[in-house]
């Protein structure tokens, strides 16, 4: 992926599992769509089951592979089955990320966890930080858990790296959401499906549409 192919601002799909969510992505124009490489998540993938959809189209939006406290092994082998422009990374800290990304010669987003302001980070040698809710202690995933962050905990925040917002995203709710927050590109996962792993064609279409309006600003 060119840095051209990797842009400042942009919305992302996270989880898509079946066809039918993968073809919505591609239609209404995601910019990146991403495969959950976790087996504690509904909406796991096989390397070679995303490698599959990843062929239903050639070019279109980047794919980026999801992938919790990963050894590089792991990852290397996933990218024999499917050719990932981006490698989205839970659990794994500022420098590993960085190895990761040297490694593999792809920009990495990191997940920083946030539940104050003091979470937020001030420098990262990742390509992008992932800004998410910190999940509670009892949940069984790191993400994906359809959590709201509080936006107002962003409020005046600037960071001069690139970032993401993610956490309980939806069709209604994106636009409020990067409105107080000045997010310049958004993710969701859980908020565009009829059922935990399975995307919803017409929620697909008003999320990128009502983020594309509230990012034009
Ligand atoms: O989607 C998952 O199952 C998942 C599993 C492990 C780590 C992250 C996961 N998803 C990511 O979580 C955020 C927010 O998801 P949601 O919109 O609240 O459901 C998003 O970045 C997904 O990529």
């Amino acid at each position: 992926m060119t840095a051209a192919a990797d842009p400042v601002s942009g919305v992302k799909i996270c989880g898509l599992t079946e066809p039918a969510g993968f073809d919505a992505c591609v239609e209404h124009g995601a910019d990146w769509v991403g495969f959950v490489f976790f087996q504690r998540s509904p909406r796991f993938v096989t390397p070679a089951q995303a490698g599959l959809l990843s062929a239903r189209t050639k070019g279109g939006p980047g794919r980026v592979g999801l992938f919790v406290q990963p050894d590089e092994q792991a990852i290397a082998d996933t990218l024999r089955h499917v050719a990932l422009d981006v490698l989205q990374v839970y659990g794994v800290d500022d420098q590993q990320a960085h190895a990761i990304a040297q490694r593999f010669g792809l920009p990495v987003w990191l997940s920083r966890p946030v539940a104050t302001r003091a979470d937020l980070p001030v420098t990262t040698l990742a390509q992008r930080v992932l800004v998410e809710p910190r999940p509670p202690a009892s949940a069984t995933r790191p993400g994906g858990n359809a959590q709201q962050l509080d936006w107002a905990l962003l409020a005046g925040w600037q960071p001069d790296f690139r970032w993401m917002l993610a956490g309980g995203l939806t069709p209604q709710n994106v636009a409020t959401a990067i409105g107080q927050t000045g997010a310049p590109a958004v993710d969701t996962s859980s908020g565009v499906e009829s059922a935990p792993g399975i995307k919803d064609g017409s929620a697909i279409a008003a999320f990128i549409r009502n983020a594309r309006a509230a990012l034009r600003g």
